[in-house]
């Protein structure tokens, strides 16, 4: 049996051979941590995390890598109009991201690079580009990569150097020779961070520093190169020209890229303004329900965001969960089923749909599938059969894929909360028409009933009153 994956740069699903057998290399574009981050940019992180472990699964080593963009013109234009250092801008929002991800259940990669930790390794690459001929100093310090001494140029994203100098997006700009080259280094403007180098004090592109950081942890040719489609063109296109410029090397073996996450036809996309923060999400939904709307469509294909999807996303969550809380009632804690021909065939199947191009969907139907047998197995008191469906939902499918794995119990509102809660709305409607009379009638009978009533700036809560035994 042998993975098969989606390789960008040939368009076709390619077996994937490793370059040392039996260990991956993969690096994955992270973040530019300048905002919390939204549904679009759980993405990748959520499905490159269930296909490293599943590699892990079939027996690999893998080593990730996954990059912080900590400097970028988002970043500094946060951090001027808030006052505050773009260092502190970064450092807040990897904080948060750290936040974010671990309540998605997302492991972390071996290797975190933040850019301005790999300044001088960037300035060194970009002297070996100046010096081989395929990068040249512009007048006030810039840097560019000459794209047409790279003969491959266009390769991955499929994309003629024609149609890019007739294509509106390449800006005019006089310093550079040629409209369709890019930057590798920026000179300073007034007020902005800058690091020393031989050309100009300035601070690197945002292409190059992937270039460089990959190629310093993982070789100058490595397994698989991931990231969002968004990028394929031109920050991946521009990153496999300078490594391979660099190295005379083939750069990544294959490149995986993950559909985007779409609101109202656009891109979810904080420049754009649609975005559903991951932490809303997470309260809105749940994990589960967020990771299975992530996972239910195959990586490569675009998905709408809408609340109606998320919300069946949360029923069909919600049905799994119930049935493994219906089986940890019974069992606390659970043993190791022994392994027969029934575990061993619905794993096999699961293998196969997850060699297959990481067929997400497919697996994910089979978990509900066995899911309504596990209930089906318990109805009928069969507990060897339960523990064996029980086993493979939560040990098996979900510690690869990353989903139903934390034990997960659901928090039902009980029928006094949401009484309570109910009572506190009318009151807050006396209030609000400074009917005080009513509202503290209302406060006194929740008081008699055992239950304080507390104002506070963020609204009205409520706790129970300790019971004291007289
Ligand atoms: N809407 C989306 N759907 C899927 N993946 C996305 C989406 N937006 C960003 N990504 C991916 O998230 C990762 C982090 O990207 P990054 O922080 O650069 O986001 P971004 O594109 O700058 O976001 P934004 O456009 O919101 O500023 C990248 O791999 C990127 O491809
Ligand atoms: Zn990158």
């Amino acid at each position: 049996m042998s993975i098969y994956i989606t390789n960008t740069e040939t368009g076709k699903k390619e077996k994937l051979e490793t370059l040392e057998p039996g260990i991956v290399k993969m690096y994955v574009c992270g973040p530019t941590v300048y905002n919390y981050i939204h549904v679009g940019n759980a993405r990748p992180a959520v499905v490159f995390d269930a296909f490293r472990r599943f590699l892990e699964y079939r027996g690999y080593k893998v080593i990730m890598v996954q990059n912080f963009t900590d400097i970028d013109d988002k970043i500094i234009n946060e951090a001027n109009e808030w006052g505050v250092d773009f260092k502190d801008v970064a450092e807040t929002f990897i904080a948060e991201y750290w936040r974010d991800v671990q309540s998605l259940g997302i492991r972390a990669a071996n290797f975190h690079p933040r850019t301005t930790d790999y300044v001088d390794d960037i300035v060194e690459a970009i002297e070996k580009l100046i010096s081989k001929g395929y990068a040249y100093v512009a007048n006030n310090g810039d840097v560019y990569f000459s794209v047409r001494k790279y003969k491959e140029y266009g390769k991955l994203s499929g994309k003629k150097i024609e149609e890019l100098i007739s294509g509106a997006r390449v800006e005019v700009n006089s310093l550079k020779n040629d409209p369709i080259d890019f930057a590798l280094w920026k000179a300073v403007k007034p007020g902005e961070p800058n690091w020393e180098s031989p050309w100009s004090c300035g601070r690197p592109g945002w292409h190059i520093e992937c270039s460089v950081m990959s190629q310093k942890l993982l070789g100058d040719t490595f397994d698989i190169h991931a990231g969002g489609e968004d990028l394929i063109f031109p920050h991946h296109e521009d990153e496999k020209a300078q490594s391979e410029a660099l190295t005379g090397k083939p750069f990544a073996r294959y490149w995986m890229h993950n559909g985007m996450i779409i609101t109202r036809g656009d891109k979810m996309s904080k420049s754009i303004g649609n975005v559903f923060l991951v932490r809303e999400a997470i309260k809105r939904y749940g994990k589960d329900a967020l990771k299975l709307f992530l996972l239910s469509k195959h990586y490569r294909t675009p998905i709408e965001f809408s609340d109606e999807i998320l919300l069946e996303n949360k029923r069909a969550a919600l049905k799994v969960i119930k049935t493994l809380n219906r089986f940890e009632e019974k069992y606390s804690y659970p043993l190791v089923p022994k392994r027969d021909e029934y575990m061993k065939e619905i794993e096999a199947k699961f293998i196969e749909v997850l060699e297959d191009d990481f067929n997400t969907p497919k697996a994910i139907a089979l978990i509900f599938e066995l899911s309504k047998e596990l209930n089906k197995s318990m109805d009928e008191g069969k507990d060897d059969e339960a523990l064996k469906r029980y086993h493979l939902i939560t040990r098996v499918f979900g510690s690869i894929l990353g989903i139903f794995e934390s034990g997960t119990k659901i928090e039902v509102q009980s029928a006094e909360e949401k009484v309570i809660d109910e009572i506190l709305k009318v009151r807050q409607e006396f209030r609000k028409e400074k009917n005080y009379l009513a509202a503290d009638k209302i406060r006194d009978a929740l008081a008699n009933a055992g239950i304080k009533v507390l104002d506070t700036p963020e609204g009205t809560k409520w706790e129970k009153f300790l019971e004291v035994n007289e």
